[in-house]
C-alpha cells in the first residue's frame, strides 16, 4: 500500500518506518531540508532504541523514502498521514498551523482520491478544520476531487516507540466512512493478527480519546506526587504506599511512580490544551487545572530540597546532575525537570556539572556554551569536585551506586534523588544525607 507521512519527528519517522517494515511503500516528507538530508544519508536525527537499523533496512529495501518535495509526497500515497507538531499556543491551546499547512498542501497538489489522517494530537473539531482547509485549496484550483479526513491518534511513548507502535493496546480510528475503514484495516492489518485492535468510532470521540488518555496518565502521576509530598511530611514511605495501592488491580502499578514531575512533549502540553478546550466550551476543568498546578510545583521540588540543604546559599556551589532527558531511553529534553532544576541553580549563582547517556548534545543545543554548565563524559566525572549530587532521570546505569565512594567525592554529603532509586537505609549507612521523593524525610515543609 502506498503511504505518505508528513513530519519526520518522533511520531512521523516511527510511523513511516514501522509501516515500511511490514511491507508498505512509504514516503516521508518534511519541510526541514537539513533533517531530510541527514535521513537520506542514513543519519537518524533522534535517539530512539531500535530505530536506526529499522530505517536502514527499509531504505535499502526501497520501501522507505524521504523527500522535501510536497508534490511528490501528495502524489505518492492514497493514505496521507499528518504527523507534524502541535505545540502550545500562547494561551496553552494547541497551535494547528503546521497541521493546517499540510492540509493546504494536500489540497494544492492532489489529483486523485486521498484519505487524510490526523495522527498528530489535535483538539476535538480539528478534522473539520482540516476538511475545510483542504476544500478551500481545492476550490482555489477549481478542482472537485473526492477525499476523506479521519482521526488516528498515536499513543506511542518515546524510548519504547517501536514496540508501542507495533504492539500497542489499540488502534483508534475516527471515521464514519466504510471506505476509510477498509483502507485503514489494510494499512494496519499486519499489526492486527492476534486480536482485533482496531477501534472505529466517531471522529470527535477519537480526537478526545487521545487527550483523555494523556490526561488520565498525567492525573495518576500528579496524584502520586501529591500523596508523596504528604508522605514526606507525615513520615511515611511513599514506595511502600505505591506498592500497597498498586497491588489493587483497580489501581494497578503503571504510572504511579512519584518523581520530580512529568515532562516531555506531550503530557504538559496536552493537559493544558484539554483544559483550554474545556474553558472554550464554558466548562472549568478543575481537575485538569489541579493536575497541571501540582506538576508545576513538583518540578521545583529538587531545587527546593537542594537549596534547603545549602541553607539557601548555592552561590559558587557545583552541583552534579545525573540525567537530563525527560525520561530514560530518549535524548528529548522538552519540558524536562532537569531544565527547571538547572535554570534555578544558575539563577541562584551555582554551577552545574552534568551527565546524561544520550541528551548531552541536546542540552548543549538548548543552552549553548556557558561557564556554569559543564557536560562530562560519564557519571563518575560528574561528581568529581562537586558539592552535592542530584539525580533527575532514572537511567539504568544510575541504579547502582557506591554510596561510600560518593560521600568521599562530595563536599556536602547530600544525595537528592528525584526518582527514588535507592533504599534510604543503605544510603544513610554510608553517612550520606538522602532526600528522595516522599520517603519520610523532608527538607521542605511548605508548599512553596
Ligand atoms: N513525541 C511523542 O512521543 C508523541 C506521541 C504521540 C503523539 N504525539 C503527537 O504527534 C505530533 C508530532 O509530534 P513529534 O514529537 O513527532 O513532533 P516533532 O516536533 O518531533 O516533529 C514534527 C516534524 O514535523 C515537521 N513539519 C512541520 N511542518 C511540516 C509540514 N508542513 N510538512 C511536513 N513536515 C512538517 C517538522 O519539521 C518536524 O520534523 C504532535 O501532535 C504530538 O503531540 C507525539
Ligand atoms: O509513573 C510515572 C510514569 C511517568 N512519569 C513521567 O511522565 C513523563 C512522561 O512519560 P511517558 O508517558 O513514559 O513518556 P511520553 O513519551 O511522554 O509518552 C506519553 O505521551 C505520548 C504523547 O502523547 C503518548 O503517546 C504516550 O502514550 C504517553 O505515555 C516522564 O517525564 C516520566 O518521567 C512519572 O513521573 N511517573
Amino acid at each position: 500500500m502506498k503511504i505518505t507521512v508528513f513530519g519526520t519527528g518522533y511520531v512521523g519517522l516511527v510511523t513511516g518506518t514501522c509501516l515500511a517494515d511490514v511491507g508498505h511503500d512509504v514516503m516521508c516528507m518534511d519541510v526541514d531540508a537539513d533533517k531530510i538530508a541527514r535521513l537520506e544519508q542514513g543519519e537518524i536525527p533522534i535517539f530512539e532504541p531500535g530505530l536506526t537499523p529499522m530505517v536502514e533496512r527499509n531504505v535499502s529495501a526501497g520501501r522507505l523514502r524521504f523527500t522535501t518535495d510536497a508534490k511528490t509526497a501528495v502524489e505518492h500515497g492514497v493514505l496521507q498521514f499528518i504527523a507534524v507538531g502541535t505545540p502550545p499556543d500562547e494561551d496553552g491551546s494547541a497551535d494547528l498551523k503546521y497541521v493546517l499547512a499540510v492540509a493546504n498542501t494536500i489540497g494544492e497538489y492532489m489529483t486523485d482520491y486521498r484519505v487524510v489522517i490526523d495522527k498528530s494530537t489535535v483538539p476535538v473539531g480539528t478534522a473539520d478544520r482540516v476538511h475545510q482547509a483542504l476544500s478551500k485549496a481545492l476550490n482555489a484550483r477549481g478542482s472537485k476531487i473526492d477525499f476523506d479526513v479521519c482521526s488516528n491518534p498515536e499513543f506511542l511513548k518515546e524510548g519504547a516507540a517501536i514496540d508501542d507502535f507495533t504492539r500497542g493496546a489499540r488502534i483508534v480510528v475516527g471515521t464514519e466512512s466504510d471506505k476509510v475503514k477498509e483502507l485503514m484495516r489494510e494499512c494496519y492489518g499486519p499489526y492486527n493478527r492476534n486480536h482485533d485492535k482496531l477501534m472505529f468510532m466517531d471522529i470527535r470521540a477519537a480526537e478526545l480519546t487521545k487527550y483523555a488518555a494523556n490526561a488520565m496518565l498525567a492525573t495518576k502521576i500528579s496524584f502520586m506526587n501529591e500523596i508523596a509530598n504528604l508522605a514526606e511530611r507525615l513520615g511515611a514511605d511513599i514506595e511502600a504506599v505505591r506498592r500497597g495501592i498498586g497491588s489493587d488491580p483497580r489501581i494497578g502499578y503503571h504510572f504511579i511512580y512519584p518523581g520530580c514531575g512529568y515532562g516531555g512533549s506531550c503530557f504538559p502540553k496536552d493537559v493544558q490544551a484539554l483544559a483550554r478546550t474545556a474553558s472554550q466550551v464554558g466548562y472549568e476543568a478543575e481537575l485538569l487545572n489541579a493536575v497541571e498546578t501540582v506538576n508545576y510545583r513538583q518540578k521545583t521540588t529538587l531545587f527546593r530540597k537542594l537549596s534547603a540543604a545549602f541553607d539557601g546559599d548555592l552561590a559558587g556551589k557545583t552541583i552534579a546532575v545525573w540525567g537530563l532527558a525527560f525520561k530514560p531511553n530518549t535524548d528529548d529534553m522538552r519540558e524536562a525537570p532537569s531544565r527547571t532544576l538547572m535554570e534555578a541553580i544558575w539563577d541562584a549563582g551555582g554551577k552545574v556539572q552534568a551527565y546524561d547517556p544520550e541528551a548531552m548534545k541536546e542540552c548543549r543545543r538548548i543552552y549553548g556554551e556557558r561557564d556554569d554548565l559543564v557536560l562530562v563524559a560519564d557519571r563518575i566525572q560528574a561528581v568529581r569536585g562537586a558539592d552535592a549530587l542530584v539525580i533527575v532521570t532514572e537511567w539504568k546505569e544510575f541504579r547502582t551506586l557506591d554510596f561510600k565512594w560518593l560521600k568521599e567525592q562530595l563536599s556536602l554529603p547530600v544525595l537528592i534523588d528525584g526518582r527514588n532509586l535507592y533504599e534510604p537505609s543503605a544510603v544513610h549507612e554510608a553517612g550520606l544525607m538522602y532526600y528522595a521523593i516522599g520517603r519520610g524525610e523532608s527538607l521542605t515543609m511548605s508548599n512553596e
